[in-house]
């Protein structure tokens, strides 16, 4: 585990002492439920009646749009936003509610925002000590640097955070918000500040961390591919309601409806109608027994399953574009019958260069078809 190469060699008797402690989770982690949270700014209706728990010791995602109400459901847990409607539960207990208010110090509830929020002129060792006043100095000195340790951090517990890169500042946060123990851990998203190569190390770290913690956490993202990558459960919010809950797995499989399959790939969208279990497309005719004779739908094909070939086969489609990607292209192609161009992803060197009339198949597996309603 990249954690475990990153501890200094110098940190001997002291780290074995530490990793003796870390077979044990350092949290209890708790279930942490919304029951129908509303929430409005003003006239603007930011939540509207979301239930959702995450379970003790689970990664949850929550994923959606700009604006969808990501943010606001974590400033409503940890109590710094009051709650307006609905009833929020730590384990059985009610931590908000129509006649509760718990104060944000007494929740049990971690808070670490996307900026990391490192105090510029407290050394690391003290960023990570604020959070424990209830210890004593001798007590809170020792948790702090454990917490460092790890996250592989305790050799830089007498810097201050501006000698730190992003990722290193990154973990000082997640060991400063591990720290107190929370119950849970509520996390906005935390790789956002990072470049890209950064990002899915620091990742990954994060959530062996958060494993070995036994933490129950949720993690805000805009990113699908985020989620994927870190949620044992994934929650999707457009405009302050929950569209889907359920695996990665659900999620890309079998989306609820267009939105969160636009979410969870690139896709390629027709609208259609159905006759005899049948539905017409530019690229052919899709299967659509689950829909009655004369329903409106929208069929989404995802980019990898629009197969294109030089040898006549399926739809004539000519190029119009096509950008090099590295191991895979990009191609557009205009077929006839379709109002707009659609798109392809594949596999780099397929295609001959100068190339421009092909033939296009669908994979079955890559079409899914939607009730189109509005
Ligand atoms: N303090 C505030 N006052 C007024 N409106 C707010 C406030 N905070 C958020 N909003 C609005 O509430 C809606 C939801 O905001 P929220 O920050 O929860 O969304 P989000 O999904 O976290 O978005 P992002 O991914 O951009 O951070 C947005 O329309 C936003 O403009």
């Amino acid at each position: 585990m990249l954690l475990i190469t990153r501890v200094p060699i110098i940190a001997t008797q002291q780290t074995r002492a530490a990793n003796a402690r870390r077979t044990a989770g350092v949290t209890f982690a708790a279930r942490l439920a919304f029951e129908d949270v509303h929430h409005t700014y003003g006239d603007l209706p930011t939540l509207r009646g979301v239930t959702l728990a995450a379970e003790p010791g689970e990664v949850l995602c929550l994923l959606g749009p700009s604006g969808s109400g990501k943010t606001t459901l974590l400033r409503l847990a940890a109590g710094i936003e009051p709650l307006e409607r609905g009833r929020l539960l730590l384990n059985d207990r009610e931590i908000a509610g129509p006649q509760t208010h718990l104060p944000p110090e007494r929740r049990g509830i971690g808070l670490m925002f996307q900026d990391f929020a490192l105090f510029p002129h407290l050394t690391i060792l003290d960023n990570v000590k604020f959070g424990l006043t209830a210890l004593s100095p001798v007590d809170a000195r020792r948790e702090a640097l454990a917490a460092l340790d790890r996250v592989g951090m305790v050799h830089y517990a007498d810097n201050y955070p501006h000698a730190l890169s992003g990722g290193e500042q990154q973990r000082v946060a997640l060991a400063r918000a591990l720290a107190p123990r929370p119950a849970v851990l509520l996390m906005d998203e935390p790789f956002s500040g990072l470049d890209s190569r950064l990002k899915d190390s620091v990742r990954a770290e994060t959530l062996a961390i958060l494993r070995e913690a036994r933490a129950t956490a949720i993690v805000v993202t805009h990113d699908a591919e985020e989620a994927m990558r870190m949620g044992d459960r994934i929650a999707l919010l457009r405009d302050g309601a929950l569209e889907q809950v359920g695996t990665a797995e659900d999620l890309y499989h079998r989306p609820a409806n267009l939105f969160a399959a636009g979410f969870f790939s690139e896709i390629n969208v027709f609208e259609s109608v159905v006759s005899d279990g049948v539905a017409q497309t530019p690229l052919g005719p899709v299967a659509a027994k689950d829909f009655a004779h004369g329903s409106n739908v929208s069929i989404a094909i995802r980019l990898p399953g629009v197969e294109v070939t030089e040898t006549p086969c399926g739809v004539s489609a000519r190029i119009v574009a096509r950008r090099f990607l590295g191991v895979e292209e990009l191609v557009t192609l205009a077929v006839a019958g379709g109002d707009n161009p659609i798109d392809a992803r594949i596999r780099a060197g397929q295609l001959r260069s100068g190339v421009r009339d092909v033939s296009v198949t669908v994979n079955a597996r890559d079409i899914l078809v939607f009730e189109r309603n509005g």
